[in-house]
């Protein structure tokens, strides 16, 4: 066994990436901790797992850095198309890619010296209905609704794009304030699965700026999904068109959704290191 890695990003949102037949230790709680901590491990935003699938051309696991599974990542899976053309498991540039929340279809769209930069990825359908995504609310849509935190109230949308997003509309946007209150919203009773949580200011009918708290991973640069998530909502409310740039502080994804709610993200994505994972950490784990 190998255990060979690729590490790369989709706008400073970096990921890890491991093929589950190349691997010679169990992925345990721990063991993604420790390989996702900056002193411990390699540091990262979590892990991408190369599973086998029946339904798609590959299947992927996405594992939080606190040790719990995602359903969907645009990075994610961004960062996986990438691992997948760059080293040869897929020499088409469109495939599929099955994950526990649903099936994408990806495409390389621009490559630099026969490697993915840019990837587009349909990422399905912005599900509104409060039981799916799932959110504790009296309502069928939980849109403009109150979540009392212990000395705060905040307006709040939430959106399912797969995994479940927390979107609070802002004038100004405060990284002091997401960074203090991300992980109280994150862990609040209405969002039984927890939540992914941002803080969102229109800036015209076609961008919109965010700051992002991850579930399972706390403040990170950028969200694929997250962008999707606050799309769909800012476009549902009328305040943007269906076209529109998502501004993160690690950069820029351009979203589109159709008359159905189905998503669309286009990004780039880079590689930082590949190598192998040393005897020496694997024993730790
Ligand atoms: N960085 C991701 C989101 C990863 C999953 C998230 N932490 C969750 O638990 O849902 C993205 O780019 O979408």
């Amino acid at each position: 066994m190998q255990n060979f890695f690729v590490k790369s990003h989709g706008l400073g949102n970096d990921y890890i990436v491991l093929n589950q037949y190349e691997i010679s230790f169990e992925l345990t709680k721990k063991a993604i901790q420790k390989i996702c901590d900056v002193h411990y491990g390699i540091g990262s935003d979590g892990i991408l797992l190369k599973v086998p699938s029946f339904n798609a051309n590959f299947g992927l696991r996405i594992l939080n850095p606190d040790g719990s599974e995602a359903e969907k990542s645009g990075n994610g899976l961004r960062i996986f198309a990438k691992y997948l053309f760059d080293n040869k498991f897929s020499r088409d540039k469109m495939f599929t890619i099955e994950t526990p929340g649903g099936l994408v279809r990806a495409e390389i769209v621009e490559e630099e010296n026969g490697k993915a930069k840019t990837i587009k990825v349909d990422m399905g359908k912005a599900i509104f209905n409060s039981k799916k995504i799932p959110v504790d609310c009296e309502n069928e849509e939980c849109l403009d609704e109150t979540l009392n935190l212990e000395y705060k109230d905040y307006t709040i949308n939430c959106v399912s794009v797969g995994n479940p997003h927390c979107v609070i509309l802002k004038d100004e946007l405060d990284e002091k304030e997401i960074k203090e209150f991300g992980s109280q919203i994150e862990h609040h009773p209405m969002f039984p699965n927890r939540i992914n949580v941002q803080f969102a200011k229109i800036i015209s009918p076609t961008q919109v700026e965010i700051l992002i708290w991850e579930r399972g991973a706390g403040w990170t640069l950028a969200s694929g999904s997250s962008s999707c998530a606050v799309a769909s909502i800012v476009a549902k409310k009328g305040l943007t068109e269906k076209k529109l740039e998502v501004k993160m502080p690690g950069g820029i994804l351009k979203i589109e959704i159709d008359d159905l709610w189905n998503l669309k993200m286009t990004g780039e994505v880079r590689e930082i290191a590949s190598g192998i994972l040393s005897n020496e950490l694997i024993a730790d784990l």
